[in-house]
């Protein structure tokens, strides 16, 4: 028998994935996507139901909302009056794209225009009823709500493919591709109509419609969940912000100061380069509290980490040791570069006293300076030398500057400034 190429024979099969498609039933698809709308709604509103002061998910799960109530009004155009599967169906997917669009503003404490969902809203309604009641076009309502429907797709997009700090950025990204991709093909529904990809089949019977069903399924679920995992993700950082700082002042807290400096000293000893190290503590405290209270006392201690930040660089530290003590770490400098640092930051703070409804309190501080020049990299031993320092600017009068005399020279020191403190005690008596 000759031989014969069976590609001439045979009729070509189309590929799997259309064959596929070919498979899928319209209405098990749309009943899918109704009971996945229905479950991604649930899900959004147990998430807002105790969502607190958090942001985005009420917007989210009303916005489900309206959007499951439209799809399942539209789904039904056989059965239902077109007023409600047309009109008003259109109008509460508009609405719900919308409150996802000011969810995700309000997410980011952007502001909310709130304006624009209700305008796109009565937009869409009344073009609809135009093309349906005074013009009936099949095909013009087709465009018209796959590129208001698109367009408010790629309006959440772009405000959700924004640079945000990671792992924020990944979730951003997940639920901001989604809508792109979503977006991008509601808009090319109406081309790929146009250019036949439908075959004979109607708008609403042919593989378009299966593809926008399927797609609008993908991105149910995709765009819930990532907006989930946006709260996660921001509630991880905010958790891990309150674990390394201090409740009051907002600097680095004990722990975390010490791990962070820890990092930073084996980075700088290992690039050779010098760090210094500043004890900050305000003189007189006690007293301010006595006099004024602990309330005013609170806000004169964040008025002076306010007032140390304005001379601190992004990579320096600034960690609360303790009450009204701050530590400073500012890596690159050495003793005769941190020297005028300290100088600005004392200036800074007595050239600006505290000031709220008329009432002024003057305030002044004292700085140890230890540099790892002369008592090297371990954080606990260049904290001693400065601390060493601070009780030397106390007691010679407070209201200044001591630099850690190299190591050698302390214990003279001591001897004399003990009997200095002893002088003024007497004195005092
Ligand atoms: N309001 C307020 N006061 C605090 C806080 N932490 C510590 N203090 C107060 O800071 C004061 C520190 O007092 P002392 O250690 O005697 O020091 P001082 O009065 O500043 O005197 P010198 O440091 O010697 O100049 C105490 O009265 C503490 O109650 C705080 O978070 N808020």
């Amino acid at each position: 028998m000759p031989w014969t190429n069976p590609h001439k024979r045979l009729p070509r099969r189309p590929g799997i994935l259309l064959r596929m498609l070919a498979d899928l039933d319209l209405k098990t698809l749309t009943l899918s996507l109704s009971l996945v709308t229905l479950m991604m709604t649930l899900l959004l509103g147990l998430a807002a139901w105790h969502a607190g002061a958090e942001r985005g998910l009420r917007h989210w799960a009303l916005g489900n909302l309206a959007l499951m109530f439209g799809l399942m009004l539209n789904v039904n155009q056989d059965d239902l009056h077109h007023t409600l599967s047309i009109l008003l169906a259109n109008g509460l997917m508009t609405l719900g794209l919308g409150l996802v669009w000011l969810g995700i503003r309000a997410f980011f404490e952007r502001s909310q225009p709130q304006l624009v969902p209700l305008l796109a809203t009565l937009l869409i309604v009344i073009l609809l009823g135009l093309f349906r009641y005074q013009f009936d076009s099949n095909a013009v309502r087709y465009a018209i709500s796959s590129v208001i429907l698109g367009g408010l797709c790629l309006l959440c997009a772009s405000e959700l493919l924004r640079p945000t700090e990671p792992p924020l950025r990944s979730a951003c990204w997940f639920s901001g591709a989604i809508a792109l991709l979503y977006g991008l093909m509601l808009l090319a529904r109406p081309v790929a109509s146009l250019l036949g990809w439908n075959g004979a089949a109607s708008l609403l019977g042919g593989p378009l419609q299966l593809i926008t069903l399927l797609g609008a399924m993908a991105a149910q679920i995709g765009m819930a969940t990532g907006f989930i995992l946006m709260t996660h993700y921001r509630n991880l950082a905010a958790l891990h912000r309150l674990s390394e700082r201090d409740g009051l002042t907002d600097t680095l807290n004990r722990r975390s100061l010490h791990q962070q400096a820890g990092a930073l000293l084996a980075r700088m000893q290992h690039g050779g380069e010098p760090v210094t190290l500043i004890m900050v503590d305000a003189d007189h405290f006690k007293r301010i509290n006595d006099d004024f209270g602990h309330q005013t006392g609170d806000a004169v201690l964040c008025h002076l980490v306010n007032r140390i930040s304005q001379h601190l660089r992004t990579r320096d530290l600034l960690g609360r040791f303790g009450g009204e003590e701050f530590t400073l770490l500012l890596p690159g400098l050495d003793s005769e570069q941190a020297r005028p640092v300290a100088e600005r930051i004392r200036h800074g703070i007595s050239q600006a006293p505290w000031r709220l409804a008329g009432e002024t309190i003057s305030l002044t501080a004292s700085l140890g300076v230890a540099c790892s020049q002369h008592h090297g990299y371990d954080f606990n031993t260049l904290l001693g030398a400065a601390d060493a320092a601070l009780y030397r600017a106390k007691t010679l009068g407070r209201n200044r500057v001591e630099l850690a005399p190299p190591p050698g020279q302390t214990d003279q020191e001591q001897v004399a400034l003990r009997l200095l403190s002893q002088f003024s005690h007497n004195l005092d008596v």
